[in-house]
C-alpha cells in the first residue's frame, strides 16, 4: 500500500516533490506561490486524467466535466447549505462517480476519435445544463465563493496554505496513480489498452476495468476541482466546463509520458511555467496567444520524443537513482508456491462439450452443425484445409464468437455444466486459449505478460509473480523473463501465448497453430511442451497444420471441412481415411504417410522432417517447416 521509503526511488521522488513547496518558500513571491499552486493543481488533474487516457488508453477530452461538477457542487453546498467545502468535495466526488459510470458505460465501447468526440459532447451538454439552470447555478454569469476566511472554508489570506493543500492533493493523486499502476488493476488497464481480445482471454472484464479507472479518475478530478474553485473564489460554466482545460491536462500527460506515474507531473512542470510566463509576455498580442507556446512545445515533443519525457529519459533516470544506497535492508515478501489447483474431472470424463454449433457470416456457413467433446487428460487435434472453419469453432469454444445456434458447456467444479456468456467468463470457467497471430502485450516484459494470466486467481502481485515463474519453467521461458515481449522471436512469442493462457490455470487449453512459423528445433520443443502441459492435467484442443505435431500429440483427431465435421477418430484412422486424404492431406500423403502405433507417433515427434499439409494440395516434407 505504501511505497518503501528506504528504496532510493521513493526517497528521491519525495525529495524532488518537496521542491514544489521549498522553491516558493525560498522565493516568497505571490506570483511564484500562484505558479506552484497551479503546477500542483494541473499536475494532479493530469495525473488523474492519465488513469483513463494513459493507463486505459481512452482519449477523454471531456474530463473537465468532473472538474466542473466538483467545483460547482462544493461552491453550491457552501452557498446554499453552509456546508464546508471539505465535505462538499466528497459530495461532488460522489456525483462525479455516478456521472462517470453513466458516461462510461455506453461510451467506453467506442474507441479512438469516436470516444474523444463523445466525451466532448458530454462536456458541452453538462455545460449547457448549468448555463440554463441559472436560478440556482448562477447561469453564464457564474458564482462567487463566500469569503469566509479559515481552514474549514478553504479560504485563506495567504497563499502558503493554498500551496500546502494543493500539494496534498497532488501527493494523494500521485499515490493513487502509483498504487493502481503496480496493482492488478494497473496490469489489467495496460492489457485492455494494448489488446482487448487478449485481455479477455485471460479473464479480464474489459468494460468493468475501464469503468473502474474512469470512476477513480473522475473522483480525483472532481476533488481537485472543488479545491481549485475555492482558490479562485469564483466559478463560471465556460471556465469550469472548458474544453481547453480538458485538452490542457491531456497535453501535459502526453508531453510527460502517457501511462507512467510521473509523466503527467513532468509534463506539467515543463510546460505550465513557460506557458504562464508567455501569457504575460504575449498578452499585448491578444488573449489566448500563450496557447501558441503549448502548441510549439507539443509539436517539438511529439516529433522528438514520441513516448514523452518519461518514455525518453525514464529508464536512464531510474538506472541512476537505483545506484543510490538503500536506507537499511529491504526485505522482499517471501511467497511460497500458491498455485490454485482447479478441480478436474477424473481422467477420461468429458470436460468440454460443443453441441450442434452453427455460425453464418452473411451467406457463408463458417460452422455448420459442429459437435465435439473433449475429455479430461486428452489431446484432441483439429485439422482441415484453410478456411474450413477451425478458428471459428475455437472462437465459439472460448466465447469470442456467439454461435447462431447450438451450445458450448464446460464441466464446473461442483459437478454441473457451465455455459459462460463472454470471453472472460469462459476464461474464468477454465477455458484458456492462444491466438493464431500471437497477441503479446508488447510494452510489458515476458514475466509481466504471464503475470496477467496469473492475476485471474490472485490479487497479490508477489503471488502472481510466483505463479508466472512456475509457468515460465513449464514453457521454457525462464531465461527470458526480463525481456520485453516486443523483442521476442516468433518461437518465443508462441510460447509466451501458451504461458499466459496456462497461468490462468485452465482446465482446457485451446492452442491455435502454436507451431506455425517455428523452425524444426522449436517444433520439437513445442511438442514436448504440449505433452508437459497435458501431463500437468490440462486437456488440450490443438489446431495445427503441421501433421508431424498433430500425429505425435493427438489422442484423437477431428477433421473439419467446409464448416462440418468430416470425420473423427484415432490419428491412424484419420490419416488413412480417403475422404480426409482427398479434402485435406492430398494424394501424395498416401506414399509418405507414417505407420500406425502410439510409440511410433512419439518417435516421429523427435524427427525434424516435418510434414506440413497445405490446403489439400499435398504435403511437403520440409526441414524448413
Ligand atoms: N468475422 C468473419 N467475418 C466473415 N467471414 C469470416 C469471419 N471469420 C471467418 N470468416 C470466414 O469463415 C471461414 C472459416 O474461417 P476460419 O478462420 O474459421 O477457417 P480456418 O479453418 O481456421 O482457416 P485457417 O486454417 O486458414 O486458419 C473462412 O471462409 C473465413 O473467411
Amino acid at each position: 500500500m505504501i511505497p518503501n521509503l528506504r528504496h532510493p526511488r521513493t526517497y528521491v521522488s519525495l525529495l524532488v516533490l518537496s521542491l514544489l513547496v521549498l522553491v516558493p518558500l525560498a522565493f516568497n513571491s505571490p506570483f511564484v506561490y500562484h505558479l506552484f499552486v497551479l503546477i500542483c493543481v494541473y499536475g494532479a488533474l493530469a495525473t488523474a486524467w492519465n488513469l483513463v487516457g494513459g493507463y486505459a488508453g481512452q482519449m477523454s477530452l471531456g474530463h473537465a466535466v468532473f472538474y466542473g461538477v466538483g467545483s460547482y457542487t462544493a461552491v453550491l453546498m457552501t452557498i446554499n447549505f453552509g456546508v464546508s467545502p471539505w465535505i462538499g468535495m466528497f459530495v461532488g466526488a460522489a456525483v462525479s462517480a455516478v456521472l462517470a459510470v453513466a458516461i462510461s458505460y455506453p461510451t467506453l465501447r467506442l474507441r479512438g476519435p469516436f470516444f474523444a468526440l463523445v466525451t466532448i459532447a458530454m462536456l458541452e451538454v453538462v455545460k449547457l445544463l448549468v448555463v440554463h439552470q441559472g436560478n440556482w447555478t448562477g447561469g453564464s454569469a457564474g458564482l462567487s465563493v463566500p469569503l469566509n476566511i479559515g481552514l474549514p472554508w478553504m479560504i485563506f489570506r495567504e497563499k502558503l496554505p493554498y500551496l500546502l493543500i494543493a500539494f496534498g492533493f497532488l501527493l494523494a493523486t500521485l499515490w493513487v496513480a502509483w498504487y493502481v499502476r503496480q496493482s492488478r488493476l494497473g496490469f489489467y488497464l495496460v492489457a485492455v489498452r494494448e489488446r482487448e481480445d487478449a485481455a479477455q482471454a485471460v479473464g479480464v472484464n474489459t468494460t468493468r476495468v475501464k469503468i473502474i479507472a474512469a470512476v477513480i479518475s473522475a473522483i480525483l478530478t472532481s476533488m481537485v476541482g472543488s479545491f481549485h474553485a475555492m482558490y479562485l473564489t469564483f466559478i463560471e460554466p465556460s471556465a469550469a466546463f472548458s474544453l481547453e482545460l480538458s485538452i490542457q491536462v491531456a497535453m501535459f500527460a502526453l508531453i510527460g509520458g502517457l501511462g507512467s506515474v510521473a509523466g503527467p507531473l513532468a509534463g506539467t512542470v515543463l510546460v505550465l511555467p513557460v506557458a504562464e510566463l508567455a501569457r504575460g509576455w504575449l498578452s499585448s498580442l491578444g488573449s489566448g496567444t500563450h496557447g501558441f507556446i503549448y502548441g510549439v512545445i507539443l509539436v517539438v515533443v511529439v516529433l522528438t520524443m514520441p513516448r514523452g519525457i518519461v518514455g525518453q529519459f525514464g529508464n536512464r533516470v531510474r538506472g541512476l537513482v537505483d545506484r543510490l544506497p538503500r536506507l537499511g535492508t529491504i526485505t522482499e515478501p517471501k511467497v511460497t508456491s500458491q498455485l490454485h489447483h482447479v478441480a478436474r474431472p477424473p481422467q477420461g470424463e468429458p470436460i468440454l462439450k460443443a453441441e450442434h454449433l452453427k455460425k453464418n457470416f452473411g451467406g457463408l456457413k463458417a460452422t455448420d452443425d459442429v459437435s465435439l467433446t473433449l475429455h479430461s487428460g486428452e489431446i484432441l487435434g483439429v485439422i482441415g484445409p484453410n478456411g474450413a472453419g477451425k478458428t471459428t469453432v475455437f472462437n465459439q469454444l472460448s466465447g469470442f464468437i456467439r454461435p447462431d445456434s447450438g451450445s458450448v458447456t464446460i464441466a464446473g467444479d461442483g459437478g454441473g455444466w457451465l455455459s459462460p456468456a463472454s470471453p472472460n467468463a469462459f476464461a474464468r470457467a477454465g477455458v484458456g486459449r492462444t491466438f493464431q497471430i500471437a497477441q503479446p502485450f508488447s510494452g510489458l516484459s515476458v514475466l509481466e505478460n504471464i503475470m496477467l494470466g496469473a492475476f485471474m486467481h490472485t490479487k497479490s502481485r508477489a503471488e502472481a509473480e510466483q505463479i508466472a515463474r512456475e509457468v515460465a519453467d513449464l514453457t521454457d521461458l525462464s531465461a527470458l523473463l526480463g525481456t520485453e515481449a516486443k523483442s521476442m522471436t516468433v518461437g518465443g512469442l508462441k510460447r509466451l501465448e501458451v504461458a499466459r493462457a496456462l497461468a490462468t490455470r485452465p482446465k482446457v487449453l485451446l492452442l491455435d497453430e502454436v507451431m506455425a512459423g517455428l523452425n524444426p528445433s522449436d517444433v520439437e520443443k513445442a511438442i514436448a511442451m504440449v505433452r508437459r502441459i497435458r501431463d500437468s492435467g490440462v486437456s488440450v484442443l490443438l489446431i495445427e497444420h503441421l501433421m508431424q505435431a498433430t500425429m505425435a500429440l493427438s489422442d484423437r483427431i477431428l477433421v473439419i471441412h467446409t464448416g462440418q465435421v468430416l470425420t473423427s477418430g484415432s490419428p491412424q484412422e484419420v490419416v488413412t481415411n480417403t475422404e480426409v486424404i482427398q479434402a485435406y492431406l492430398g494424394k501424395g500423403y498416401e506414399s509418405a504417410k507414417p505407420g500406425a502405433g502410439g510409440s511410433e507417433r512419439q518417435d516421429r515427434a523427435t524427427k525434424t522432417d516435418a510434414i506440413r499439409v497445405q490446403d489439400g494440395k499435398g504435403y511437403q516434407s520440409a526441414q524448413s517447416a
